[in-house]
């Protein structure tokens, strides 16, 4: 599959972004983001023995005390940016646009064993999580002012398996006033698994 990110909004004003700084790691990011997601995923399936929990909490206990030494205000942030391939971040796992336009995003999506519920399905948590990310990147994409979410209304109608590609599709339904009614739907293959619907409210000039 091929890598993707929200790209099309870079340079749009509404965004505000500004040039990611090359010489703060940012090219290596999407790779540990990566690395780090893969760890989560075998982590969870692992029983590690002791040495080896005792060295990685070792190695994890550095790493943190480094990082301390480099946090930043949120506008200097570069894990979740849009223009980042899959946001370099952990909670949401890649997406893979295969269609966009102005009203709509479909794709595909894989949610590793992190996100395990139980018996195989994906913790019911984790799915309005994506479609709160997929639903948002429609109402905010054709060009639209920046929303927020009001509601998210998720209907889950089978279990959805972790491990397996899954198919989704979001849509623009229709706008009345400030207010943007978002539709998406998750597969695996032809089954159902899940649907949502979205409020998402365009945000007033000033309103943060
Ligand atoms: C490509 C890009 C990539 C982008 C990729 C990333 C995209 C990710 C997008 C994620 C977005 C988020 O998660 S945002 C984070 C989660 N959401 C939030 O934290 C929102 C918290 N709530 C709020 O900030 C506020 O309640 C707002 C902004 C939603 C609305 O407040 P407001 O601006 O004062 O507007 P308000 O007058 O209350 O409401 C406007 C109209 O909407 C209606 N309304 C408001 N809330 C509701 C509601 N829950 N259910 C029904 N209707 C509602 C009102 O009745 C009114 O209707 P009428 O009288 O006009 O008929």
């Amino acid at each position: 599959m091929a890598e993707t990110s929200d790209q099309g909004v870079t340079g749009d004003p509404h965004w505000n972004l500004t040039p990611l700084p090359a010489d703060r790691g940012a090219p290596d990011l999407p790779r540990l983001a990566e690395a780090l997601r893969e760890f989560n995923d075998l982590m969870t399936g692992a029983v590690a023995p002791p040495d080896l929990v005792k060295e990685m909490l070792r190695q994890v206990e550095a790493f943190n005390s480094e990082l301390r030494a480099h946090q930043v205000p949120e506008r200097d942030q570069i894990i979740g940016r849009i223009d980042v391939p899959g946001r370099a971040q952990g909670l949401i796992p890649v997406v893979h646009t295969d269609s966009s336009g102005p009203d709509h995003l479909h794709g595909r999506v894989r949610f590793g064993r992190y996100y395990l519920g139980r018996n195989g399905a994906v913790y019911g948590g984790a799915i309005p999580l994506l479609f709160d990310s997929l639903l948002g990147r429609v109402s905010n994409g054709g060009g639209r002012l920046p929303s927020r979410t009001a509601y998210l209304h998720v209907d889950y109608r089978s279990i959805t398996p972790i491990g397996t590609d899954l198919r989704f599709e979001a849509r623009f339904v229709r706008e009345e006033g400030r207010k943007r009614f978002i539709e998406g739907a998750l597969y695996n293959g032809d089954t159902l698994c899940a649907e949502a619907e979205g409020l998402f409210i365009t945000l007033r000039p000033g309103q943060a």
